[in-house]
């Protein structure tokens, strides 16, 4: 077996399994080694049911005194049984496991390990892990690495499969030149990804993710730097004249730009007639208008006759752009073909979408992925946009530019990195940030609430509506309960129907077929429904300004960026709006964390001080930024990493820019292997 074995070959991973797998990208044992635990559990001794709080993840001892009941919930067997303290009684509920009936036994003492809930009135845990007193004494004090899992799959299992990787391959080759991995004192490539999986201690596991981390950094950096070398500035080979078009339009418009829009535009407007080819990111936090500049440069490229293309992340962003650029196009006299292309259009669609590409030089092109197949073939294109930087990788943004004889290069993103990260991990880009918001833009007011609060909740949605506006309700995360995320959403929807029969309620869900989710969000928009009810697929780009009041359920479940993307689909009008976080947990954490959202609605802010807090906090705990991932290095957490990873390549780079040396014979192999599986995976 060798690292590039398929999965198949270890001991216990039939067909059925093989697919799990798959499913999570695991293809070959070098995948399964790289599939790193999501967090660390640490066993602490068991407290006792009266010690317990809403809100915490705990593990609990205590006495089965019955043998546990199963009844049934459809088709689902829903197992429960109590454990009780002097003052407090804990029920615990588990899902499709009616056998648990026979291996609790009564009068038997267990460990219980879950977070604990409230529902009626009555803390509850559910799915909790079983073990008995023994197995616990057994696991205490070290670290359990828990893996992200797909239905069906284990983490038992995951555990068993990494065991057994880890034990048939001899030696993973360290390619991190030896010289800097002692300047940094960390270990070996084998020993770090040993001991994220099999942790000796909390001082490996740092050490261990420390290297990992400092090494996708250092690969990513080495790679852009390299490619970069590859690429010569191209010459500007498009003509632009000064026709007046856009500033026309911006006399027109409903209101005036930002210091900081005009000045974007005004630089996109020089580079595209300047003597090189624009490549530009344009970095504005959410809701500072990054659209209408993105409109402006494709109509400057259009008035020239050249076509420009946007590429958005998702369909619904894409449809938004479209229908968006469209109307401008009608409102201001522009007489230039919008196209759309999305992978859901039919093939007819599709066909007619291809045909006008090739017929209309001058077009405003808008889609998804669509843009970078094959099949898209442009004439003339002189300019392509990629929204949402971080949801494409790296080859994806150069194979839309590739469509073209080396196009402008616009991309757009709303993540909050501070300016000197952006440097190094943009390293190819030129950066414009809009830093300011509309001048007639009220705050977000916000509040942090318990679910006492709900029914005043909704009370206020109910009142917003009546004065005319629409609100979103963000629905809770599911877990491994009875519920999947569809599921969850509609049962929420029917209950808040319930709730409020006089408000049109609809709802949206990540599992819904493209079709159906365009209809609902364009429902939304044209105002024929009123509340939104959904999961976070509509955290990115959505704009519907009417809406004025987000309502985010288990608010201190996401990560604080997550958070400020959602919040940031409210607040994008005159209008006064409203984020109301309904803090489900007692924990002083969730409350400090939500406390900073509380407080300030800048993008910047709440980045850093999501990292002081998590700095002084659990390093083991779930990732918040959720955005630029690469397998083990935060760009937040991690910033100091970045910093030296990027100094080291330069360092390296200037002393031997071939990687000929004999001591970086490794490295050079490695990324001639792996250097462009690593850029494609990457999430940047
Ligand atoms: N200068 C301005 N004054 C007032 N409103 C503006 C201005 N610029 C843009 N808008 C409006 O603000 C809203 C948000 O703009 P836009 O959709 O471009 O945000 P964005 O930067 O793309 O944000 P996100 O990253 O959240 O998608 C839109 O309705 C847009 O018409």
């Amino acid at each position: 077996m060798n690292l590039d074995s398929q999965i198949r070959e270890l001991k216990g991973v039939g067909e059925k399994t093989e697919t799990l797998f798959q499913n999570l990208g695991v293809y070959t044992v070098r995948d399964i080694l790289l599939h790193f635990p999501r967090e660390y559990h640490k066993f602490e001794q068991p407290k006792s049911v009266d010690e317990i709080s809403e809100g915490t993840v705990i593990a609990v001892l205590g006495r089965i005194k019955k043998t546990p009941l199963v009844r049934r919930n459809g088709r689902i067997a829903v197992t429960s049984t109590q454990i009780e303290g002097r003052e407090k009684i804990l029920s615990l509920i588990w899902f499709r496991m009616p056998y648990l009936k026979n291996t609790l036994k009564p009068g038997m003492q267990y460990v219980f390990y879950g977070i604990v809930k409230k529902r009626k009135n009555q803390l509850i845990m559910e799915q909790p892990k079983i073990y008995t007193i023994t197995q616990y004494q057994e696991l205490s004090d070290s670290l359990q690495p828990v893996y992200v899992l797909t239905k069906g799959l284990t983490n038992n299992l995951v555990r068993k499969m990494e065991k057994q990787a880890l034990e048939s391959i001899c030696l993973l080759d360290d390619f991190l030149p030896e010289k800097l991995r002692k300047i940094h004192d960390f270990c070996e490539y084998g020993q770090a990804v040993r001991q994220m999986h099999f942790p000796d201690s909390a001082y490996a596991l740092k050490n261990a993710r420390n290297r990992l981390a400092y090494q996708d950094f250092f690969e990513f950096i080495l790679m852009m730097q390299m490619s970069k070398e590859q690429r010569v500035t191209a010459k500007n080979q498009f003509t632009f004249e000064e026709n007046g078009i856009v500033e026309q339009i911006i006399s027109k418009l409903p209101y005036p730009l930002t210091g900081a829009q005009k000045r974007t535009i005004d630089c996109i407007h020089n580079e595209m007639r300047g003597d090189y080819v624009m490549q530009r990111l344009i970095q504005g936090d959410v809701g500072s208008g990054k659209t209408i500049v993105a409109f402006l440069a494709m109509i400057d490229a259009a008035s020239n006759g050249y076509q420009s293309a946007i590429m958005a992340p998702t369909e619904v962003l894409a449809r938004q752009h479209y229908e968006n650029f469209t109307q401008m196009c009608l409102d201001y006299d522009l007489d230039f073909p919008v196209i759309l292309l999305t992978g859901s259009m039919t093939a007819k669609q599709k066909r007619d979408a291809y045909e006008r590409m090739l017929l209309y030089p001058n077009a405003l092109i808008v889609g998804t992925h669509a843009l970078i197949q094959e099949r898209a073939v442009y004439e003339n294109l002189a300019l392509v946009i990629t929204d949402e930087q971080h949801r494409f990788g790296v080859r994806q943004r150069e194979t839309l530019g590739k469509k073209g004889e080396k196009p402008h290069i616009l991309v757009m993103s709303a993540t909050p990195i501070p300016r000197t990260l952006a440097i190094i991990l943009y390293g190819d880009l030129d950066i414009s940030v809009i830093d300011e918001v509309p001048a007639k833009r009220l705050p977000i007011k916000n509040c942090v609430v318990g679910t006492e609060f709900r029914p005043k909740a909704y009370e206020f949605i109910e009142k917003q509506v009546k004065d005319g506006h629409q609100a979103y309700v963000i629905c809770p995360l599911v877990e491994e309960s009875e519920n999947t995320e569809a599921e969850n959403v509609t049962d929420y929807t029917k209950l808040l129907k319930a709730e409020l029969p006089d408000v049109r309620i609809a709802c949206l869900h990540g599992k819904m077929k493209p079709a159906e989710k365009n209809r609902i969000m364009e429902e939304f928009l044209n105002h024929d429904t009123d509340v939104l009810v959904s999961t976070t697929v509509i955290e990115v780009g959505v704009n519907v300004p009417n809406a004025t009041v987000m309502l985010i359920e288990d608010a201190q479940r996401f990560g604080l960026a997550q958070l400020h993307q959602l919040r940031g689909r409210v607040g994008r009008s005159d209008l006064q709006s409203y984020c109301i976080m309904m803090n489900t947990s007692e924990s002083k954490e969730s409350k400090k964390r939500l406390d900073i959202l509380n407080r300030s609605n800048d993008g910047f802010y709440i980045a850093r001080e999501d990292l002081k807090l998590r700095g002084q906090g659990d390093f083991f705990g779930v990732r918040q930024s959720g955005e630029m991932e690469f397998a083990v290095g935060d760009i937040f957490a991690d910033a100091g990493l970045l910093q030296e990873a990027a100094e080291d390549v330069n360092a390296l780079l200037d002393k031997d820019p071939e990687l000929s040396k004999e001591e970086h014979r490794a490295l050079k192999q490695h990324m001639e292997t792996y250097g462009e599986q690593l850029f494609e995976q990457l999430n940047l």
